[in-house]
Parts: structure tokens; C-alpha cells; sequence
């Protein structure tokens, strides 16, 4: 269900003062988990849900039509080809019923292919010429630094909604929450999500956390992009210098569940930047399953933005699932 946003309410930016210690150890228990390993009938299912959840994404300035229809092969078909052979040399059967429950075709795509916005219709027309359906997301509002006026960020989200993408992945000014106008941010957002078709278009506000700086600025960005009606929030654009960290997601997940808490609304985290290899991805989901909790281990509150993971993910799931051969 998507999230209506709820008024501007200042007391909701209140937050309590992260103590740095407390938030490591949340984010290295994460990483501890990953690092002792799982048995492979958790694993398998784990890498199974990142597959599902991933928003497999190009966003480099030489994107073209070629790149573009080849991202969309590359989601439709790599895992099918690269897995599906290992799936059906599964032996026990008990295994194959689970294995299947999180392998059937339908989830053996990724969640969207996440692409800029002049792309979005050649990932379109791909699709039409090979009569087959995928989630295309676009990042806009002058991504990634969202330098622009609020009327060329809303002039090409409805640009990139009109040819076709079904999630708008929007860039914030980031000086609006250096210079602590987080009712400016707020009405931003809230003019973008009113063009997004009473909900029918997911909208994933980009937070670059590593650019805002402290905790607290994060926790109240992550607010006020919640209370405009953001259905997701995303760490980073991928394009900062640095990227998210777990510790930024234990203060995204706080900021979900007080928001959860006070409007009954559910809203999705993801995590984007950097995330190359299984082990970090399984991080990511570790940290949002002992935060949030299972409800939230669903493509449509959970995703991992990433341009380089696939291959690493169905590498190693090519290994786990030998164990059931
Ligand atoms: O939104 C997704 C990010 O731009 C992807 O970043 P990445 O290229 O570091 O995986």
C-alpha cells in the first residue's frame, strides 16, 4: 500500500541523540551474522529474496539505447539462464518445494531495472518488441545532485512517468537540510508525489546520507521525506563519494518505525551504493529483518539499488545450491 504522507508535523523531527557506540554495535552484530555464514537452507532462500528485491540499475552518462535494451535482457533472462539448471538437478525433494517457493520464474527477475529518465522509453519499447513485463524505476529531479528548480524536477518526473516508468527514485537538494528548511523539503516532495497518480507510481525519495552528515539530520530528513508521502527511502544516488553505511540504515529503520508507529503507515527502505558482493547484501537484509522485522523482507519494502551485484549473488547461489544436489 502506497503512503499518503501525513501533514508537516515539526515534532516528528525530534529524534533521540544517537549514541555512535549504540548504533555499531547494531550495525557489526549485522555483520557478524553474515560473516559466521548461514546454513544453506537460510542462505539460499536469503539470496533468493535479493534477487527479488533488487533493482538492477544503470545510470552512467553514456547510457544509450543498446546499454539500455541490454539491462533489460540481462534482468529478464541472466538468472533464469545461469540458475535454472542448478534448480532442477536438486535432488531432495523436501529442498525442491522450498527452493522452488523462492525460485519459481516470476522470481528469478529483479525487482525493476532502474534507469535515468530519457531511458526509460527505450527499456519501453523492449519490452513491447519482446511482448514481456518488468517494473522500470527512473531517477529524476536532476539526478544526482538535485541542483534544479522544483519545476524541472517535477517537469521530468512526469517525463519519465508519461513514457512508462512505474517508480520515480527522486534526488533531494541536499542544502535544504544543510540549511535545516525541512518544511521547503517537505513541500517539495509533496508537490512530486501529488503528480504521482494517487499512488499508483512508488516514489523513493534518495537521501545521500553520507552528504548530510550527522545522525540526527539523517533521521529528519528520513521524516520529512515519510510525512510527503515517500513510499520508500533510499540511502544514496551511487554517485557520492561516499556511500551509505549499515549505521545509516539503523537510523533510516528507526525513523520507519517511529513513522509506522504514529501514522500506521508501512514505508520501504533501500539500500543503494557501493553494494557489489552477496555479503554485503545479505548485511543489508540482516539489519532490516532485526529492525523492522519479516514483514519488511518484500520487494515492496525492501530494495537493494545496484549496478554490479547480480553476478555475485547468483555466483554464489549457484554454490548454496549444490549443497542440495
Ligand atoms: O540507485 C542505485 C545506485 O546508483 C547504484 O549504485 P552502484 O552503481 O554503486 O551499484
Amino acid at each position: 500500500m502506497s503512503n499518503p504522507g501525513i501533514i508537516f508535523d515539526e515534532s516528528m523531527l525530534i529524534c533521540v541523540d544517537f549514541k555512535e557506540e549504540d548504533i555499531i554495535a547494531i550495525a557489526d552484530e549485522c555483520d557478524r551474522f553474515t560473516k559466521i555464514g548461514f546454513l544453506p537452507e537460510l542462505e539460499a532462500p536469503y539470496l533468493g529474496l535479493i534477487l527479488h528485491m533488487m533493482d538492477l540499475t544503470s545510470l552512467n552518462s553514456t547510457d544509450n539505447r543498446s546499454t539500455t535494451e541490454a539491462l533489460v535482457d540481462k534482468a529478464l533472462t541472466y538468472t533464469k539462464t545461469t540458475l535454472l539448471t542448478d534448480i532442477k538437478q536438486i535432488k531432495n525433494s523436501d529442498h525442491l518445494c522450498s527452493i522452488y517457493e523462492y525460485f519459481n520464474t516470476s522470481t528469478l527477475t529483479p525487482a525493476t531495472i532502474c534507469v535515468s529518465s530519457v531511458r526509460v522509453i527505450d527499456a519501453i519499447q523492449r519490452l513491447r518488441f519482446l511482448k514481456q513485463t518488468l517494473d522500470i524505476a527512473s531517477v529524476a529531479g536532476g539526478f544526482p545532485m538535485g541542483q534544479v528548480p522544483l519545476s524541472s524536477q517535477i517537469a521530468e518526473v512526469e517525463f519519465a512517468i508519461s513514457h512508462g516508468a512505474s517508480e520515480i527514485d527522486i534526488v533531494i537538494d541536499r542544502g535544504l537540510v544543510i540549511d535545516g528548511d525541512f518544511k521547503k523539503l517537505y513541500n517539495n516532495l509533496r508537490a512530486i508525489k501529488s503528480i504521482c497518480n494517487n499512488g499508483e507510481v512508488l516514489l523513493k525519495t534518495i537521501l545521500s546520507v553520507s552528504e548530510i552528515g550527522s545522525y540526527s539530520l539523517v533521521y529528519k530528513t528520513a521524516m520529512t521525506a515519510m510525512m510527503a508521502g515517500s513510499d520508500f527511502i533510499k540511502t544514496s544516488t551511487g554517485k557520492e563519494a561516499q556511500n551509505a553505511t549499515l549505521c545509516h540504515g539503523v537510523v533510516m529503520c528507526e525513523a520507519i518505525k517511529t513513522y509506522c508507529h504514529k501514522s500506521g503507515y508501512q514505508v520501504g527502505i533501500k539500500a543503494a551504493g557501493g553494494i557489489k558482493f552477496y555479503e554485503q547484501a545479505i548485511s543489508w537484509l540482516v539489519l532490516v529483518k532485526n529492525q523492522l522485522g519479516n514483514d519488511w523482507l518484500k520487494a515492496s519494502l525492501f530494495r537493494i539499488g545496484a549496478s554490479s551485484l547480480l553476478e555475485d549473488v547468483v555466483k554464489r547461489l549457484k554454490v548454496v545450491l549444490k549443497k542440495f544436489q
